[in-house]
Formats: C-alpha cells, sequence, structure tokens
C-alpha cells in the first residue's frame, strides 16, 4: 500500500504546535515549568488563534469530577435545579480558571436594539465567546460544517456566522457534564466577569430554539459571584409572592437548570462593590441548540463583529488584539 498523507482530523490539528503565531507568543509558556510533554492544540480556520489543549496533570485530576453529589433544589414553585458545590475538584480550580482565561478568545460584543423608532447601542457588560453547533449540522472529521443527516457540506449560504467547534479543553468538560448529567450539549458559552462591574442581568434562557424546558448546565471558576434567581410574575401570583434566591456561587461549582425553570423563573449575576470579584470570574454554560437560529444567535451575540480579546498576563487584563 502506498503511503497516504495522515488525514487532516480535528484531532489531528491538535498535534505539533502548529504555526509560528503561536512560536512566537510570549504568553506561550506550559501551566508547570516541569511540564516536558509538547503542548497540543484545538486548531480549526474560524479560531483567530490556536486554542492549547489542557495538560495530562490536569485532565487526571479533572476526570474525578464531579466532585461532589448535587443538592436537589425543587421545593419552590417550578423551579428545578440540581447544585453541585463543588463539581470540579479542587486541586484544580485555580490552574483551569487560569487556562481558560489565558487560552481562549474573547469578545466585548456591541449591539443595536431597535424599540419603536429608537436604536440603542448595548455594550455587552462582560467578556464572551462560544463554541457549537446546533443538532441540524455537525463538524466533519476536517472541520468542516455538515448536514447531520446526509453529512454534506451545509455551504456558505447556510449561515451567516461561522460556526466554532468546540476546543478540546472545554469538550473535556462538556463530555464529563454529559456523563453525570445524562443531557446532551452541542454549545459552550462561556462569560469572563473582569471585575465587579461585569455583570449579566435578568434574563431566561428560554429562546425556542432550545426546545421545550432546556436543561443548561452553568459552571463558576474563579471569583464568587452572587446568582440571584426571581420568579415571573404570572396572573395568579405576583413575582414578589414567591421568594427569590440568592446563591453565592463559588469557584469550581455548578448548577444544572433543568425542567420548569427556564420558562418560570429569571436569573443575573448583579454588579457588585467589593469581595474578591475584581479577581475575575469565568462562567462556562452547556446547552443544546435544535435549529440553526440558535447558532446564529449565540455566535451574534457572544463573538459579534469586533476584535478579539486576549489575557495579557504582564497587565493583568484583557487586550484587544489588532489585525485578527
Ligand atoms: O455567569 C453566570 O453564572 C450566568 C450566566 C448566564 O446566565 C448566561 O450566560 O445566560
Ligand atoms: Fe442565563
Amino acid at each position: 500500500m502506498a503511503t497516504t498523507k495522515r488525514p487532516r482530523t480535528l484531532d489531528s490539528f491538535f498535534s505539533p504546535p502548529p504555526s509560528k503565531k503561536i512560536k512566537a507568543d510570549p504568553q506561550d509558556t506550559p501551566v508547570s515549568d516541569t511540564l516536558a510533554e509538547p503542548r497540543q492544540y484545538s486548531v480549526h480556520p474560524t479560531y483567530p488563534f490556536n486554542i492549547a489543549q489542557l495538560p495530562a496533570e490536569i485532565i487526571a485530576i479533572l476526570n474525578f469530577a464531579p466532585a461532589a453529589e448535587p443538592t436537589i433544589m425543587n421545593s419552590q414553585p417550578d423551579l428545578d435545579l440540581l447544585y453541585y458545590q463543588p463539581y470540579i475538584p479542587k486541586d484544580v480550580w485555580s490552574p483551569l480558571f487560569d487556562f481558560l482565561r489565558r487560552e481562549l478568545p474573547f469578545y466585548r460584543v456591541k449591539y443595536t436594539i431597535k424599540r419603536g423608532p429608537t436604536e440603542t447601542l448595548i455594550n455587552t457588560p462582560r467578556f464572551t465567546t462560544v463554541f457549537g453547533l446546533d443538532e441540524t449540522a455537525r463538524f466533519s472529521p476536517t472541520g468542516v460544517v455538515v448536514d447531520a443527516t446526509s453529512g454534506k457540506p451545509c455551504g456558505q449560504t447556510s449561515y451567516r456566522c461561522r460556526p466554532r467547534p468546540i476546543p478540546e479543553c472545554i469538550d473535556v468538560l462538556r463530555r464529563l457534564t454529559e456523563a453525570s448529567t445524562g443531557c446532551t450539549f452541542n454549545f459552550a458559552l462561556v462569560n469572563y466577569y473582569a471585575t465587579g462591574s461585569d455583570s449579566i442581568s435578568y434574563h431566561s434562557d428560554d429562546e425556542r430554539f432550545l426546545g421545550t424546558d432546556p436543561a443548561i448546565a452553568s459552571f463558576t471558576l474563579g471569583a464568587k459571584r452572587d446568582f440571584l434567581l426571581k420568579h415571573k410574575p404570572t396572573e395568579a401570583k405576583h413575582e414578589s409572592e414567591v421568594k427569590a434566591i440568592k446563591l453565592p456561587l463559588a469557584s469550581g461549582g455548578m448548577i444544572l437548570m433543568k425542567g420548569r425553570t427556564q420558562s418560570n423563573w429569571l436569573h443575573s449575576i448583579p454588579k457588585r462593590k467589593g469581595g474578591d470579584a475584581d479577581k475575575g470570574r469565568i462562567n462556562i454554560t452547556f446547552r443544546r441548540a435544535m435549529v440553526k437560529g440558535g447558532t446564529e444567535n449565540y455566535y451574534r451575540y457572544n463573538v459579534g463583529e469586533g476584535g478579539v480579546h486576549r489575557w495579557n498576563e504582564a497587565r493583568g487584563e484583557m487586550v484587544e488584539e489588532t489585525g485578527k
């Protein structure tokens, strides 16, 4: 048999430090100085830079997740929530937070909303990024978006956005989450709250593209922030009749919101002063989008059109990269 070129699968994309871009990057230092193994990368044309895979020492510990049994929170009307405190084993909270903050591309998305004749510019008050593809499509082994049923390429016109595969460093956690919850997820949304001024206002993740009663797994790494939940107003019960809930979400924790939670409750991370909020908090949510509209929505509001930001260790902040 003639020697064949190794097929360009997504996994083979993960092999050797692929570009000068990476080598030239001063931040490209291993998590631990003693690490001898070469770093491997997730690579895709839609990524603004190659995304490092987790070092084996982090994966080895992460594989012990979930670190605790969940608490069931379902005694309030329409609330159906599992709370893992923690889900991620303690020894990797800090290295995993540092790794993801350093290695992922982040965006500060701006968009306009129209209410009647007036257009308002919204500046998303946190850093965001997203990876994944809805149920109607998947990535082929070579990283091309193909129809989920026929396996044929979807073509340039089926999505306005350019969907990004979930990089291996996050997919490890997605697979663990699927195994422990029995749920299926095809999207990872990541929020980075740099300071106590970053926030997300009251909303519910009840978009139709998620189907009825969606399950959403939501992780915290880094600073503790309050997660507020309040019942939506209904004709029968006024909002104030069902007590609001405050969950101080701490590093390593995960909440699984499911059942009637999204259709009946709103949640938020309010701005806060003091505490360790200024050390930064990463939130990762895994979700399952059913139709193409979900993919369009997630990329529009979590990647958008602006420049990519990357963590700068020397400056201790996200810095917008030019020309990417
Ligand atoms: O940061 C969090 O814990 C919540 C984020 C959230 O609600 C969302 O992204 O929809
Ligand atoms: Fe949410």
